[in-house]
């Protein structure tokens, strides 16, 4: 399988180049960074494209492979509800106009420890009165909350939801900056700190117990099975599949 990556030049797009080198099966054939046209003409015949660039560039960079008739692998944070749609109705587009079976992968964390903390994050939560998340990572990173610490968090809201569990008791009438932001109502706090690559920690309560669920990515290459898996999967999924866990069948 051919494999193109965009955001090649950073910090993950680097280690997956490297990763899909080292891969038999897998051939690099592009390397795009800032600046390089997302075209047919730049992806070297790629079949997949793995995107790990920046928030704000990443939903054209799909769209782009999309018209390119390449299948998407996509790390990037900065997804919203709306950006997604637009994804799915351009892949309706594109299946109508002849082009069907295009796949694309977002998954905002391909860290298979990651993957786990929030699937069991998702499980436990109807059982408890309160609900936080901390997410913890270099200081490099420009966007806050992580993807991890939002999907993790609307999954907590969705199971909560769907038990009918209360929302999180919470006294607070003064200092509201001081908890947090609040995402699907569940209270999600940022750490940026030298020395961390990227980190989460999902905390319940109940009275007179704690629940915590931590995982650890201490190393980039940490990331790369569950992108190299998105890779070999993705051309078999058309459509938009969001999330690692649909893939390892966790969800
Ligand atoms: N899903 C995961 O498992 C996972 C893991 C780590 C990081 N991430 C996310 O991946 C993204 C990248 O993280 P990073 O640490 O590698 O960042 P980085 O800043 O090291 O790399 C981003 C790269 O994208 C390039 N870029 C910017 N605009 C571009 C464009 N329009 N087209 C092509 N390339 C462009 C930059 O020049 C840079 O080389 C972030 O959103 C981060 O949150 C996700
Ligand atoms: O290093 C980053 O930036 C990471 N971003 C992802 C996120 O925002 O969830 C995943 C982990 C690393």
């Amino acid at each position: 399988m051919r494999v193109a990556v965009l955001g090649a030049a950073g910090r993950m797009g680097a280690t997956v180049c490297a990763a899909v080198e080292g891969a038999a099966d897998l051939e690099l054939v592009a390397r795009l960074d800032a600046g390089d046209e997302v075209a047919a003409a730049t992806l070297g015949g790629a079949d997949v494209a793995v995107d790990f660039t920046v928030p704000s560039a990443t939903e054209a960079n799909v769209h782009a492979l999309i018209d390119a008739g390449v299948h998407a692998v996509v790390g990037t944070t900065g997804w919203t509800e709306e950006s997604r749609g637009r994804v799915v109705a351009h892949l309706g587009r594109a299946a109508a106009a002849g082009a069907p079976g295009l796949g694309v992968l977002i998954a905002p964390n391909f860290g298979l420890s990651a993957v786990l903390a929030m699937t069991f994050a998702a499980k436990a939560a109807r059982y408890f009165e309160s609900a936080e998340v901390i997410e913890l990572h270099h200081p490099d990173k420009v966007d806050a909350p992580s993807g991890t610490a939002r999907h993790t968090a609307a999954a907590i809201a969705a199971a909560r939801a769907d038990a009918g569990v209360a929302p999180s008791p919470d006294a607070t009438e003064t200092g509201w900056e001081a908890r947090g932001a609040d995402v699907d109502g569940v209270r999600v706090h940022a750490v940026r700190l030298r020395g961390l690559v990227a980190h989460e920690e999902i905390l319940f309560g109940n009275a007179g117990e704690q629940l915590v669920i931590r995982q650890d990515s201490f190393d980039r290459v940490s990331f790369m099975p569950g992108v190299l898996l998105g890779v070999r999967e993705v051309v078999g999924r058309p459509g938009l599949t969001v999330g690692l866990e649909n893939v390892l069948d966790l969800a």
